[in-house]
């Protein structure tokens, strides 16, 4: 059988992007990353991949474009079946996919208020911020993961996000690891793990990039 030819469209500074690179690893496949230029101008590639979104990260599997980060992870587990990210139960997996929805609903733009944000609107984001980690740190009770015992479909979607915590922290003037210790706990043992590690952009350097959105938008 032929190899899989598998080609990522990427942004290094994407949360999304990092979602895939993590479940790729953990599937231990390779693949070639084609970098694109948000800011200068999308390749072609790129806006016949995606013409809905026409956002990254999308992934070639065989020149066939599969794209939205959580529906990439999904086609990833259900066409390299070991390590298993979802859980096996329909219950698991619908808990699974619950969980997946709302941090796709609630993070990222949470965090994007926390950085756009100054005065008394930067607090009330940030409240509404910890309460959505709050949240997250009820769906994982005592367990090391999301995915209980095991690094799954969840912990993957959420620790993608977790690449601009920095920045929320340092604009927001609070820390995750002191508001929300579960999930300060819960980002160290991921970092453990060869295919997070090797994933996530340098915290420092998002920050940067993050800032560098600040003055795009006035407000610095
Ligand atoms: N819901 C999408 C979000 C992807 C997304 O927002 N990508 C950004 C980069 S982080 C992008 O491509 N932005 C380009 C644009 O908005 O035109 C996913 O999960 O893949």
């Amino acid at each position: 059988m032929a190899k899989d030819e598998l080609v990522l469209l990427d942004f290094c500074w994407s949360p999304f992007s990092v979602r895939v690179k993590v479940a790729l690893a953990e599937k231990g496949l390779s693949y070639e990353v084609k970098e694109e230029d948000l800011m200068g101008g999308k390749s072609d590639l790129l806006l016949q991949s995606n013409p809905i979104y026409e956002k990254v990260p999308v992934l070639l599997h065989n020149g066939k474009p599969i794209v939205e980060s959580t529906n990439i992870v999904y086609y990833i587990d259900e066409t390299w079946d070991s390590p298993q990210l979802l859980p096996t139960s329909s219950y698991g997996r619908s808990r699974a996919r619950f969980w997946a929805d709302f941090i796709d609903k609630k993070v990222f733009d949470a965090g994007c208020i926390i950085w756009k944000s100054k005065g008394e609107e930067l607090e009330v984001a940030k409240k509404e911020f910890i309460d959505i980690l709050k949240k997250l740190e009820g769906a994982m009770g005592d367990h090391d993961y999301f995915g209980g015992d095991k690094f799954g479909f969840v912990d993957i979607v959420l620790i993608g996000l977790s690449s601009w915590f920095f920045a929320y922290e340092k604009y927001g003037g609070f820390e995750i690891e002191i508001e929300c210790p579960k999930i300060g706990a819960w980002i160290k043992k991921c970092k453990e793990k060869e295919s997070v590690a090797k994933a996530l952009p340098n915290p420092q350097k998002v920050y940067e990039f993050v800032g560098m959105l600040r003055k795009m938008h006035g407000i610095e």
